[in-house]
């Protein structure tokens, strides 16, 4: 895994021409990142019909038809729903087997997918994100074709590194279980303060406390495992006196009770549980293979 110094990824930043596809939650994320970090708003093209929130100075078109004329550009981003992959890859076809890096976010989509669609020596970058990119928290993984030089490699590092903190890794195989942890993860820490909440509301709580301690004990939990030293077991060795209250409520997370016939699953703990929900994320991930 090799990430580029911040004094070579800004410059690759501030050097890139971006042509994003898909200003969406996961794109807009992005852009909002990579101007944050210096690249010019002039310098990107945003190509979509119906996208989000497009910062002032950021050009953009509805159809790459409008481009046609145009230069390639340094990095082509691909940020549009897996399942219209297909029907939006033909349109930029002519990037395809040049110094044009192919980067793409979306899930299950794989490098020879992208290969195919572009031709032979296409370089390509396959990431997934995550949604914590819109407030710099983002955590992406990434994995590069051969074709994609030390340079490309730079940049596509910068960009994805706008947002947050990136990983690389040789094997793609890799990231259909990436995309299922940190991709689709932060779901489930926003539905675990939905329980919470709920719960809380259920042991008599208010509603609207309930939801302001679920939400703050989240949030304070993730401050304190980001600062301490300590790994995440440990903190929560920390919570629990013995025999006290923490240790119950682990009882009941913790304990292992898959059950038996039609209720099976219903006794299971958080971690069986955690287990059966990325691995669906995965082999979804899998599933949406182009
Ligand atoms: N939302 C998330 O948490 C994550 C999303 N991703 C990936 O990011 C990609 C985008 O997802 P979201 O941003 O969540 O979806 P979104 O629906 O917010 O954004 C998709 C955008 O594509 C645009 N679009 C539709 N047709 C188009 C076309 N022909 N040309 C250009 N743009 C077009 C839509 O107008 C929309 O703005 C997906 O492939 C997803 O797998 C990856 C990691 C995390
Ligand atoms: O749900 C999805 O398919 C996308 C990919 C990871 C997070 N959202």
């Amino acid at each position: 895994m090799v990430a580029a110094s911040d004094a070579v990824g800004g410059a690759a930043l501030a050097a890139a021409r971006v042509w994003l596809v898909g200003g969406g939650k996961m794109g807009g994320a992005l852009l909002a990142g990579w101007l944050g970090r210096g690249l010019a708003p002039a310098q990107v093209t945003v190509i979509d019909p119906s996208p989000g929130v497009v910062p002032a100075g950021v050009r953009t078109v509805p159809d790459p038809a409008a481009l046609a004329a145009e230069p390639a550009p340094d990095v082509l981003v691909l940020a549009v729903k897996p399942q219209m992959m297909d029907a939006v890859l033909p349109a930029y076809r002519r990037l395809g087997g040049g110094p044009t890096v192919v980067l793409s976010v979306a899930a299950g989509r794989v490098i020879a997918g992208f290969e195919a669609a572009f031709g032979p020596g296409t370089p390509v970058v396959r990431s997934i994100p995550n949604t914590p990119a819109a407030v710099h928290r983002g955590m992406t993984v990434a994995c590069a074709n051969p074709h994609v030089t030390p340079a490309g490699r730079t940049t596509c590092d910068a960009l994805l590194g706008a947002v947050g903190d990136i990983a690389w890794v040789e094997d793609e195989a890799l990231i259909d279980a990436v995309t299922a942890v940190s991709g689709s993860g932060p779901a489930y820490v926003f539905l675990l303060t939905e329980c919470l909440a709920r719960a809380g509301v259920q042991a008599g709580l208010p509603a609207d406390l309930a939801d302001r301690l679920a939400r703050s004990t989240v949030t304070g939990a993730a401050a304190l495992m980001d600062q301490a030293a300590e790994d995440p077991a440990t903190l929560r060795a920390n919570v629990t006196s013995p025999n006290g209250t923490t240790a119950a409520a682990l009882d009941v997370l913790m304990t292992e009770d898959e059950g038996e016939g039609e209720g099976k699953g219903k006794g299971e703990g958080l971690a069986a549980l955690m287990a059966r929900a990325v691995a669906a994320a995965a082999r979804r991930s899998r599933d949406l293979a182009g």
